[in-house]
């Protein structure tokens, strides 16, 4: 499935790297760094330079709890951005829930809609992708950040997660989306509780049944940090995560990942190359 071809996105023979450029001000791992519009274009360069296929743009900070910002200004944050770093040659998604600004930043230029939703938030959403034709995440997503974790309850989480994904699908395929924009996201850390995360990423395989590329976002996320305490038990800070973050991509590339969400680029731009070199070799024997 990593080889799999995205219309408008790189085909590299291995799993994508989508770096992360959130233009907000309290995003759950590095909220306020790039919120002023010249350093997230920089940054946005700078992870292209570190390795990043795709740079993901958001202007709405999706943790739990997280309070929504008005239309203008998520618009306001991302279309500075994504004009930007279009204009530089950058593959540019754009993290929205927003129908009207994924349409906006289609105009500037976003070659993919990241809607960690699915289309649930917006229900022009799927019309609105339809329209612009490019390819489309659909993220599994159990309600918006500030009630997340109370619909964290799963009898069979990836069986789940699975069935929901593929609602999802029919219901913006009838919407006019094409088999072909379709991308599908687990979406770890959104409703699910650590144990659910760990075991959506075992079950990358069965989510690659569904027949759609995959993209998987563990960065820096508190199920990794909760993995590795400190001496007196408190969870890694997601400061330090990207270790663990390293080896979640590698075994996520293997396993058959179309793209990985990272912040830091660099490293995960080696791991998913030393994931290609040992599949092709596997490959081979
Ligand atoms: N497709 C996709 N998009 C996402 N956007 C934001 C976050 C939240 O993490 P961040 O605040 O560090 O960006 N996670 C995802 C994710 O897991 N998948």
């Amino acid at each position: 499935m990593t080889t799999r071809h995205v219309r408008g996105l790189p085909a590299l023979g291995r799993c994508l790297v989508m770096g992360v450029v959130n233009v907000t001000p309290d995003s759950f791992s590095d909220g306020g760094q790039w919120f002023d519009v010249d350093t997230a274009i920089r940054h946005g360069l700078d992870l292209v330079r570190e390795g990043a296929d795709i740079v993901d743009v958001g202007g709405e900070s999706t943790r739990p709890g997280a309070v929504r910002v008005s239309l203008d200004e998520e618009l306001r944050r991302v279309e500075p951005v994504i004009r930007a770093l279009t204009e530089e040659g950058v593959t540019v998604s754009v993290d929205t829930m927003r129908a009207e600004v994924a349409e906006a930043a289609v105009k500037a230029g976003a070659k993919l809609v990241n809607d960690v939703s699915g289309g649930l938030a917006d229900p022009v959403m799927p019309r609105v992708v339809a329209a612009t034709g490019v390819p489309y995440v659909v993220m599994h997503w159990r309600g918006h950040s500030r009630d997340m974790e109370s619909r964290a309850i799963y009898a069979d989480v990836v069986t789940e997660v699975a069935e929901e994904l593929r609602k999802r699908v029919d219901s913006v395929l009838a919407e006019g989306v094409r088999e072909e924009q379709i991308v599908l996201d687990p979406g770890l850390g959104f409703s699910k509780q650590a144990e659910h995360n760990w075991a959506l990423l075992a079950g990358i395989g069965t989510l690659n049944e569904l027949g759609y590329p995959l993209i998987i976002g563990a960065s820096r996320k508190r199920f990794l940090g909760r993995l590795l305490p400190d001496a007196d038990g408190t969870p890694r800070p997601f400061s330090r995560s990207d270790d663990a973050t390293l080896a979640v991509t590698a075994l996520a590339a293997q396993a058959g990942a179309w793209c990985v969400r990272v912040h830091h680029v660099a490293a995960n731009a080696d791991a998913v190359r030393v994931a290609a070199a040992w599949t092709a070799a596997s490959d081979g024997h």
